[in-house]
């Protein structure tokens, strides 16, 4: 039998290839995206501005920043085709089967021919990535047929109008703003890892994006937002909340939103979207969410040294802005794209095929038996 917890499983702590865009639990530097902290990132910038960062390496000037905004906002523009295919996915679908099958379409109605043409390709899923699930999620919910093409210029606050059919208040827009800068990037997650492995066949730029959302659907990646939520909307009061994580950790099961791959003592993106959740907590006069989350952090590290990952507050602060749990996911897609792209990009400008060995450990080689004999 094979020991498949040994430490190098999951190829833990190996280096995959090099990077330029991030690097992730550096002593004296937590998280930084092309050389900027992501605190600094989260406290000054707009989310663009970091879409513009990953994609061209520095930041950009506001004369770049305006054009760029203004660009993302005429490319929200829904092909008729995605659009009825919006409408013909069953109400039941995931919704990150939405984005995958989403993303895909759109490769068939504009392919990328060449990937001189591969920004364009990118832009145009930043633009439309928060209308696909949007659309989808209110013409199956509602029964309405939203507007995709408003003039919000930020995508936080363009995702949470075409959600709620109004234009957000500045707080809310802020926040949408900080999440989706601190989910943009994360060096070689399972997801970028395995975008950049499809890019590495030298694929076209939606089929990148399409096997990056497949990969981060999964509760053990993206999906442990929604996990989370489903998680602390059980319990109504702290006390409830550690006896429910004491069962938890008793039972063996694994709490969702806490540990990290990379990371051993804490998720510098936590203290960013913590502060977040607890501003929007005061605002909604909140007693139970807040407290409960800050009770689950508090068990975990004293009884496991867990800690809270990006994860786990952004469970609160995405449902303090009215957002339908099943949508946490797709919003991280709206952002990790940036990273993604990115990294597509960097795997495209030096590129040799992924293709590492396996150790085997299968039977020693045997002699044919005909089927009679088996
Ligand atoms: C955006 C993101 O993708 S962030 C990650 C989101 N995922 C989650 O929140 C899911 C919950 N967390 C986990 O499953 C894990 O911590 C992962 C997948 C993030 C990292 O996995 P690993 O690198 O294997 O974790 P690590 O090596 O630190 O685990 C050490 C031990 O702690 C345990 N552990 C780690 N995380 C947790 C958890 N959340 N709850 C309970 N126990 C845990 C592991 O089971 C392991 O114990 P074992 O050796 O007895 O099996
Ligand atoms: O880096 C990882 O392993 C998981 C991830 O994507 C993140 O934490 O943002």
């Amino acid at each position: 039998m094979t020991d498949n917890k040994k430490d190098s499983a999951g190829l833990r702590g190996r280096s995959a290839g090099e990077t330029a865009l991030c690097t992730v639990g550096q002593s004296g530097a937590g998280l930084t995206y092309c050389g900027y902290d992501i605190a600094d990132l989260a406290e000054h910038a707009r989310f663009e501005e970091v879409a513009y960062l990953l994609f061209h390496g520095e930041l950009p000037n506001r004369q770049q920043l305006d054009s760029y905004l203004t660009q993302l906002v005429t490319l929200r523009k829904m092909p008729d085709a995605l659009r009825k295919t919006l409408e013909l996915m069953p109400a039941s679908t995931h919704p990150m089967d939405v984005m995958r099958t989403a993303c895909s379409m759109l490769g068939t109605i504009t392919p990328e021919h060449d990937f001189s043409e591969q920004q364009l390709h990118i832009d145009r899923m930043l633009a439309l990535f928060p209308a696909i699930i949007c659309y989808w999620y209110r013409y199956h919910k509602e029964g309405v047929k939203i507007d995709i093409e408003l003039d919000d210029k930020e995508t936080g606050s363009y995702f949470l109008h075409l959600l709620h059919g109004r234009v957000p208040k500045a707080l809310h827009g802020d926040a949408m703003n900080a999440s989706l800068i601190v989910y943009a990037e994360h060096e070689f997650n399972a997801s970028t890892f395995a975008a950049r492995v499809c890019a590495s066949t030298l694929s076209d730029i939606y089929a990148c994006i399409t096997t990056a959302i497949g990969t981060l659907k999964g509760p053990l990646h993206g999906g442990a937002n929604e996990a989370a939520m489903a998680m602390i909307s059980q319990w109504r009061t702290p006390e409830e909340a550690e006896k429910g994580i004491l069962e938890k950790l008793a039972n063996k099961e694994k709490i969702m939103g806490f540990g990290h791959a990379v990371y051993r003592e804490s998720d510098p993106r936590n203290a960013i979207i913590k502060a977040w959740s607890k501003r929007l907590a005061d605002e909604h006069n909140d007693h139970v969410l807040y407290p409960v989350s800050a009770r689950c952090e508090e068990v975990m590290w004293r009884e496991k040294h867990l800690f809270c990952n990006a994860d786990f507050f952004h469970a609160s602060t995405y449902h303090f802005m009215n957002i339908p749990t099943p949508l946490f996911t797709p919003i991280f897609v709206c952002s990790r794209l940036t990273g993604w792209a990115a990294h597509v990009m960097e795997q495209r400008s030096n590129n040799r095929i992924i293709r590492p060995s396996a150790d085997y450990t299968g039977p020693e080689n045997r002699p044919w038996l005909p089927i009679e004999q088996r």
